[in-house]
């Protein structure tokens, strides 16, 4: 079964201004496991597309579901994990205190919630920085304990919002590098938005290729890389050749709109 499955996905905003055209005829199966990047310019819906996946939009047109459910349903059922452009920690909480805020509002027991935040920590990372506060904190390590927030309930399905956008290359490179080791250790599906062409091809088992007004899917690449991929893979000509098509995308795309 597709984790995400969406059939002529529309969506038009009422605004003050008159309607916006977020999302038109959106046609898209991710399978499980699979690593998919949403890349394309500003407004063209990306970020809207991943919040009707939440069940925190309501597409206006086609059907979308999520792990076979409505995606109301899916966010009920706890599906997935979000992490946000932003990391959103909650400054006056510790990043152990974080992290465990989904798992107390779920009522996790006691021992459970130790488990889960140490278990999560370690896998991004982070282990002895429970009791940390997020301003000791560098913003690359913000971020992966947000990341660990996301992952302590243990969704097979993680929606990522722009997660590194804010970071520099260098920071962003090792973020990368850890977040394909830790998709490959626990085998989520991954939902990826991103502005980054590099960023979309390294990580990515399948890049969707967005245009804006209306927003729409312009091309969808399945990556022929393989799944273990040393930052130097950017430099073959695999790489360089998935790339080239993802800018002649975003390039029709622009042109269309
Ligand atoms: N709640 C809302 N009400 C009205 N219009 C909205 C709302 N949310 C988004 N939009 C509009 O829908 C379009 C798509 O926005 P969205 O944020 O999904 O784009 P995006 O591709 O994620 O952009 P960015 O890369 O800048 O984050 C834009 O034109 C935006 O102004």
């Amino acid at each position: 079964m597709n984790v995400v499955s969406a059939r002529s996905l529309d969506l038009t905003f009422r605004t003050g201004d008159g309607p916006v055209h977020a999302l038109k005829d959106i046609e898209l199966d991710i399978a499980p496991g699979e690593f998919v990047s949403f890349i394309g310019p500003s407004g063209c819906g990306k970020t809207t597309f991943l919040r009707c996946v939440a069940g925190l939009e309501a597409p206006t047109g086609g059907t979308l579901t999520v792990n076979g459910m409505t995606p109301d349903e899916a966010r009920r059922a706890r599906a997935y994990g979000y992490v946000f452009q932003a990391a959103g920690l909650y400054p006056w909480r510790t990043i152990g205190g974080n992290i465990r805020l989904p798992l107390e509002i779920m009522g996790f027991p006691e021992a459970e919630k130790k488990r889960r935040v140490a278990e999560t920590l370690a896998l991004v990372d982070l282990d002895g920085f429970e009791k940390k506060f997020p301003w000791q904190l560098s913003g690359g390590m913000q971020q992966r304990a947000s990341i660990a927030r996301a992952l302590a309930f243990d969704a097979d399905l993680l929606l990522m919002d722009e997660p590194f956008g804010a970071l520099d290359e260098i920071v962003r490179d090792r973020l990368n590098e850890e977040l394909l080791a830790l998709w490959a250790r626990t085998g989520k599906t991954m939902l990826f938005v991103t502005h980054s062409i590099p960023e979309a091809v390294y990580l990515s088992t399948k890049i969707v290729v967005m245009s804006p007004r209306p927003g729409r899917i312009s091309d969808v690449i399945d990556s022929p890389l393989p799944k273990e991929r040393p930052l130097d893979i950017r430099d073959s000509a695999e790489f360089i050749a998935i790339a080239h098509r993802v800018r002649e995308g975003l390039r029709a795309g622009m042109e269309a709109a």
